[in-house]
């Protein structure tokens, strides 16, 4: 065994501490920078947004493929990424409004997507996310809008119907279901699980086979649930690990999810269309036309170019009986040649169209 030398041991310590010296003095150089860069967007359009998508995924990509080591790639992304945040909120704060309260699965999207320096606008219901921004009071709109397990999110793809807001980003996040209890309650005491209907069902077989006496209460967030569960003295929640720590939960098991790779997609809303990347997600709305063979007519003019249709999902218009409105993702971006071909031809195929928009394809957090 080597001998331990806690003189090296401070030496390494001190060298640490020059180098965060030197971080700090740039990190605070940079920041400078961007107040500049703000200043000199508020002197051309003071109302305009700040945040700038497009160049914060060059910086990004820039460094990730420059970086040299031994610092890992991921980390890369996620500090610049939180750097950025930072450096935004000097210029002009992001106000971004999610499904809330505060820890929910969504939250934690937002954070990924804008970082931590945010504005963090929690609401209570998915039309409130909507609203939130169709009405100017937030830059953003985070909202949920498909499950590995579950499928999709009924009410954002019907709040879709009524609402003139665009898709602009998509966001892809692992969902790690945890069982929460009050730091006194035992499993076998429990009477009562609270959750979001799709976490409940994320997690079926493990609540049958775990927690059969247990009565299921659907709650309109899991962290709401983490709260109701906390008032509740033989109440559980299933929700994030992240909402045991803000309401002062026991996690009693962690990964309670049926499907061990869980992952949600959201979409972000927000004002302005995204620019093409190369690597791109078109989501299109189209209401069919009445008749035999209109599905088909939808589906022809895609197919007939090689673009590939990568989800089909149908929603009744509840503006006429038997009337449904077809939510369409296909791989590429509205502005490509054989895309806008496609469109243009849909748009006589259907009864309406509309593109939600065009945007990046996400990658798994943590698969880069
Ligand atoms: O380059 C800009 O437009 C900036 O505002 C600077 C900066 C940055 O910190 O690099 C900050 C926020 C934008 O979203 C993009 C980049």
């Amino acid at each position: 065994m080597t001998h331990f030398d806690p003189k090296a041991l401070a030496d390494l310590r001190r060298s640490i501490d020059a180098v965060d010296d030197q971080v700090l003095a740039l990190l605070n150089r940079r920041a400078g920078l961007a107040a500049e860069v703000g200043r000199l967007k508020s002197e051309v359009a003071p109302e305009a947004l700040f945040h700038a998508p497009k160049r914060e995924r060059e910086v990004l990509n820039r460094l990730e493929a420059e970086n040299p080591g031994p610092f890992p790639g991921a980390a890369v992304r996620t500090i610049f990424q939180e750097i950025m945040s930072a450096c935004l909120s000097l210029e002009k704060p992001l106000r971004v409004a999610f499904l809330g309260p505060e820890g929910t699965f969504t939250h934690l999207a937002a954070r990924h997507q804008f970082g931590g320096s945010s504005q963090a606008l929690p609401q209570g219901t998915i039309q409130a996310v909507f609203q939130a921004v169709e009405r100017a009071h937030a830059d953003y709109g985070v909202v949920p809008v498909e499950n590995a397990t579950e499928g999709a999110v009924d009410t954002t793809l019907d709040a879709f119907l009524d609402s003139p807001l665009r898709i602009c980003a998509e966001i892809l996040l692992p969902v790690d279901q945890a069982l929460l209890l009050r730091p006194e309650l035992e499993l076998g005491s429990v009477r009562r699980v609270y959750s979001h209907p799709q976490a409940l069902g994320q997690c079926r077989r493990w609540l049958e086979a775990h927690l059969p006496q247990a009565d299921r209460i659907e709650a309109p967030s899991t962290s709401e649930a983490a709260r109701l569960a906390r008032e509740d003295a033989e109440g559980a929640a299933v929700a994030s690990e992240l909402a045991a720590e803000l309401f002062g939960l026991r996690v009693a098991e962690t990964r309670i999810q049926d499907l061990a790779a869980n992952a949600t997609r959201f979409v972000v809303l927000g004002p302005k269309a995204a620019e093409p990347t190369g690597r791109d997600r078109t989501t299109l709305l189209a209401m069919a036309q009445d008749g035999p063979g209109a599905l088909l007519r939808l589906l022809e003019p895609l197919a007939r170019r090689g673009l590939n249709l990568s989800r089909i999902q149908s929603r009744p218009t509840r503006r006429k009986l038997w009337e449904y409105a077809f939510f369409l993702d296909v791989e590429g971006h509205a502005e490509d040649p054989l895309m806008h071909e496609a469109l243009v031809e849909l748009q006589s195929a259907c009864a309406s169209l509309k593109v939600l928009g065009s945007y990046p394809q996400a990658v798994m957090e943590g698969a880069r």
